[in-house]
């Protein structure tokens, strides 16, 4: 637990305190007409740009001017293997094995590739639980999925709600689910950090609840990825999926992270959709070979990558590899600790936090329900230059990243917030 001042000069202090200060400068933070700073919290939506970025793609582009398709072996980072050269330090960054991760694609496309594999229904045994505030892509992702295997969407999506009244999920209500209807339920794929409250499940706990009654296990991590150290090895989950554009601050649109448990990676009977990509490295470009799929995540590829999106990719995995997941998680408890704090210190109904308070279920996003939904709000910071996101029907987001947001970012954030809350 820490324990926190009010003020900016103790906001100041903290930054120098700060051994990750440093790594703001490493980053462009966008500014205001003005060369003022924005302050930026969106960095669970879209992260911001390393500075470092733009070299690592132009040392793609240079390659590609230069050498042509030769690049694919004589690039400085050849692009036959360069899925590979981020498969360490991602892997590292959800606490996997470098066999069960791989780069490619996006995040919903993996989803439904992983369900190709895992998501084997039965007549009995079909149905599929998420979330009741799943995030919108993963419904329509698993809606599709029970369509295309002949059953109702309704009837097959079981979703985990919060108690009435309230915004959180409890475990124990999982637990009933498959209790009353695990002979039903094929899957379980679930936010492991919920999009819109921020709650951060116990991962270990689902995988363990959804085994028990032989179910599948899944994970989108797309707001845990780079927020929090969810251990995917030791979860024992089954698959998980996640995006870089986020925390991972790998650019829009970037590719995704997949994740196969090792308990699955030789298994050559698990059914799945195949390309080149998924082929043996050592006979892929034999042509006319049978199908040799291989073992672990990279089974799952499809395609050649586009390596300047995974060149952006490794920019800034480069960097989390120099930082490490440790530091950054301990300072992100400092600093969302903090914002939390002054934010309680304001003592206003109207706003009420929504994410859990133990650190332990949470990332650094911060989501402030605002009471008659009034959206006025977001606009009101937007003005002043503070950037969060508004997710209907009542909620503003905020992150405060551990790479690139300052305990001064935050001090102004609820000095301007208690402005507009008064007017
Ligand atoms: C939890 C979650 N799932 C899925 C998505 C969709 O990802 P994509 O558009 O990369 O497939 C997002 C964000 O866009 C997300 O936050
Ligand atoms: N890709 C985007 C493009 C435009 C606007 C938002 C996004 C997001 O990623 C939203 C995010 N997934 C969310 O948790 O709301």
């Amino acid at each position: 637990m820490h324990t926190y001042k009010h003020g900016l000069e103790y906001a100041l202090q903290q930054d120098k305190n700060d051994t990750l200060a440093k790594y703001r400068d490493q980053f462009y933070i966008p500014k205001d007409k003005n060369g003022k700073d924005w302050l930026y919290f969106t960095g669970n939506s879209l992260g911001l740009q390393p500075k470092s970025t733009q070299t690592y793609i132009q040392q793609e582009l240079n390659d590609w001017a230069k050498l042509g398709v030769e690049g694919h072996f004589e690039a400085k980072n050849p692009w036959l293997p360069y899925h590979e050269f981020l498969t360490e330090s991602m892997a590292k960054i959800v606490g996997a094995k470098p066999i069960e991760v791989v780069v490619m694609n996006t995040l919903t496309t993996n989803l439904h590739l992983l369900m190709v594999s895992f998501y084997q229904p039965t007549k009995k045994k079909y149905k599929i639980v998420i979330e009741s505030d799943a995030f919108p892509s993963d419904r329509y992702a698993v809606q599709t999925q029970l369509e295309f295997h002949g059953f109702n969407a309704e009837d097959g999506i079981v979703e985990w709600k919060p108690h009435e009244g309230e915004e959180l999920l409890n475990i124990e209500d999982l637990e009933t689910i498959l209790e009353q209807q695990g002979d039903e339920i094929a899957l379980l794929l679930i936010g492991g950090v919920n999009y819109y409250s921020g709650q951060y499940l116990d991962l270990k706990r689902i995988a363990e609840i959804g085994h028990a009654k032989n179910c599948m296990v899944g994970i989108d991590l797309a707001h845990g990825a780079g927020n929090i150290k969810p251990e995917l090895h030791n979860s024992g989950v089954d698959f998980a999926a996640w995006c870089t554009y986020k925390y991972l601050n790998s650019g829009p649109g970037s590719l995704a992270g997949l994740f196969v448990h090792e308990k699955h990676a030789y298994n050559k009977n698990l059914k799945r959709f195949a390309g080149w990509w998924s082929h043996n490295k050592d006979t892929r470009f034999n042509m006319r070979q049978p199908l040799d799929v291989m073992p672990g995540a990279e089974g799952w590829q499809l395609s050649n990558p586009p390596i300047l999106s995974m060149a952006a990719i490794k920019a800034s995995l480069d960097m989390f590899n120099e930082v490490g997941m440790d530091a950054l998680r301990e300072k992100s408890e400092k600093l969302t600790g903090y914002f939390e704090f002054l934010i309680n210190e304001l003592n206003n109904n109207k706003i009420k936090i929504i994410t859990p308070k133990n650190p332990e279920e949470r990332g650094c996003q911060l989501s402030i329900q605002v009471q008659n939904a009034d959206k006025s709000l977001h606009h009101k910071l937007i003005e002043a230059n503070i950037i969060t996101d508004w997710r209907e029907p009542d909620v503003v987001r905020c992150a405060a990243t551990p790479f690139y947001n300052t305990f001064e970012d935050v001090f102004k954030m609820v000095e301007k917030l208690k402005e507009i809350l008064k007017t």
